[in-house]
């Protein structure tokens, strides 16, 4: 084990040298100089946040920091929040994991990853050095009690510069296999006691690998920290346009009245994604499209979009209301599955004109791996609003484009009076990218003659005129407020998995078990295996995106 630095000292968060707050960026500043900062000096990257509450001053720990998320968005959020002055008057993070490194180690590392990762906002002069002041690391095995003696240890020496408390976020950026004995360890050496100050767990996903895991590792959980202590991330939740779903439902008076079962047609939920593996078959191979998007993105997407108006909006209101619409969807029992879903395992294909492997032939996967890597599931909700109207969720990584959206599918004027067809209205929620709001209807087309044509009102997000902070900032932010509101509570977890248990054990991929798939089905570059279509049709038709 490491020798801690005697002299060791605790930053103090205080906006970078030169950071103007809520300015807004112009064409000039969005061209980072060569330390990234705009050319004026401003951060042209982020949004201004509308805090009024700044956090307390506290420790945020990060286990698995030398991890991908840690490297790529976590700590380039949390720099992110510091620059913009945005955590208070007093901050820091200890870094642990695994690998023996000093804090200066550390320290280098964490400047690396914020340089290299496209996540990071514009630096500004000055900022990278003050930042480094802030982080320490600590190392060890996480199944015994040393390192959280060591985290423990830090927590007090950053007690005095925080005003005599010791507040304390626990991130567990891990694989899911160490959320259990991290959350055993912490409470064993009284981590997770509030007596000095309060302390919290944010816990990544996935959530157990099944419902039976799920409420095995909420057991465990709950066995060391209070349901109001416990943050399970879901970054979906974090996105601004999805936030919007919730404005534009219940901020403004004509959306509800047509928001059911007498004007909807049915709702399209897609997710799709551009890329394939990532150098992720380790945790692709055992976690599957189930169990990496549906089961929670896409299952908060559908929970926000069905669910009834809360009465206010705060952290139970909301949470109660999204788990109560996902307590009425129709059970999926495992001999329904097959009419209900539909999977999929992209073969080689080509994307943006260029050839590109198929999902058995990206590194670490098994030749005759049966993973999929689509997944379409049409979710019946039995309730007054909306039944009869079916929701057709779809995810899938090599995909042809990178979108994801939610589409609000109305019925068809009652009588065609004019000549043609009746088209169905869209309202539909682009998520990313270009996020916005679209509108389609119907228009008379200019002319003598009485023709219908398609046309479509559009809201750009970027008529705001700044750019959209990324969610592990919003969601960073909010655990060390301690608002929970944007984080999926147990019993949310524990329907969203209900909902998906009988796919997962249709689809079962131990040997021997279950049919075997006719992977691969869809090519890499196509919008996923024709019986995607059938689910949805023969009326309707997934959208062209
Ligand atoms: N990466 C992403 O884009 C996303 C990730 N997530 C979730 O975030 C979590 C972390 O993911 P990611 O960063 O990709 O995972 P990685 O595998 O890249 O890293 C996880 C971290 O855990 C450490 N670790 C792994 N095994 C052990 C072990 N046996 N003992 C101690 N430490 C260990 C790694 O250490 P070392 O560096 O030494 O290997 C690393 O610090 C996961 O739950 C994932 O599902 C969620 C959304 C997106
Ligand atoms: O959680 C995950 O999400 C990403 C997609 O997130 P997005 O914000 O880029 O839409 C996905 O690629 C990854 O497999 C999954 O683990």
């Amino acid at each position: 084990m490491k020798e801690k630095i005697a002299s060791q000292t605790v930053g103090v968060a205080q906006p970078a040298p030169g950071a103007k707050k809520g300015s807004r960026p112009s064409a000039k500043s969005r061209k980072r100089t060569a330390d990234g900062a705009g050319a004026d000096g401003q951060n042209p990257f982020r949004t201004t946040m509308r805090r009024s509450r700044a956090p307390e001053p506290a420790t945020m720990v990060i286990f698995g920091v030398t991890g991908d998320l840690s490297r790529r968005k976590l700590l380039p959020a949390i720099f992110g929040l510091w620059q913009d002055g945005l955590l208070g008057s007093a901050f820091n993070i200890v870094g642990v994991g695994r690998q023996e490194m000093t804090d200066d180690e550390f320290k280098d590392y964490a400047v690396k990853a914020l340089q290299e990762s496209k996540e990071t906002d514009a630096i500004q002069p000055g900022s990278l050095e003050k930042f480094r002041e802030l982080l320490f690391y600590e190392f060890g095995e996480f199944g015994e009690d040393e390192v959280y003696d060591l985290v423990g240890q830090e927590l007090d020496r950053a007690e005095a510069a925080h005003g005599g408390r010791k507040n304390a976020l626990f991130y567990l950026s891990t694989p899911p296999s160490l959320f259990e004995p991290i959350s055993n360890g912490l409470g064993r050496l009284g981590l997770a006691d509030q007596s000095e100050g309060w302390r919290r767990i944010v816990i990544e996903k996935p959530f157990g690998r099944d419902l039976d895991s799920a409420r095995e590792l909420n057991a465990a959980i709950h066995a060391t920290w209070d349901e109001s202590q416990v943050y399970r991330i879901d970054h979906y939740l974090g996105k601004e346009t999805v936030q919007n779903l919730m404005a534009i439902r219940f901020g403004n008076a004509i959306f509800e009245p047509l928001w059911n079962r007498g004007y909807v047609d049915h709702v399209q939920i897609t997710a799709a994604e551009d890329l394939g593996l990532e150098g992720r078959a380790g945790y692709y191979e055992e976690a599957g499209i189930v169990r990496d998007m549906l089961q929670n993105h896409l299952m908060q997407l559908f929970a926000l979009t069905a669910m009834e108006p809360p009465a206010a909006f705060d952290a139970d209101a909301i949470r109660d209301e999204k788990t109560k619409v996902l307590r009425a969807v129709k059970p999926i029992p495992l001999d329904r599955v097959d009419q209900v879903a539909v999977r999929g395992q992209y073969g080689p294909g080509s994307m943006d004109g260029e050839r590109v492997p198929g999902y058995r032939e990206e590194p670490g996967v098994k030749p005759d791996s049966r993973t999929s890597t689509y997944v379409a599931v049409k979710l019946e909700i039995d309730n007054w609003r909306w039944q009869g109207v079916p929701f057709f969720l779809r995810t899938g990584k090599r995909l042809p484009k990178k979108v994801t959206e939610i589409a609000v599918v109305f019925k068809r004027a009652p009588l065609g009076i004019f000549p043609g067809g009746l088209e169905r209205n869209v309202l539909a929620f682009r998520i990313q990218p270009d996020e916005g709001v679209s509108l389609k209807f119907s228009s008379k087309s200019p002319g003598q003659e009485m023709v219908l044509r398609e046309v479509v009102m559009d809201f750009r997000y970027d008529a705001f005129g700044a750019q959209l902070e990324s969610p592990y900032s919003r969601l960073l932010l909010d655990a060390l407020i301690g608002d929970a509101t944007l984080f999926p509570r147990e019993d949310e977890v524990d329907h969203a998995w209900q909902i998906v248990s009988g796919i997962l054990q249709a689809w079962d991929v131990r040997p021997g078990k279950g049919r075997t798939p006719d992977f691969p089905n869809y090519a890499a570059g196509t919008w996923g295996p024709e019986d995607a279509e059938a689910l949805i049709g023969p009326d309707r038709r997934w959208r062209r995106l």
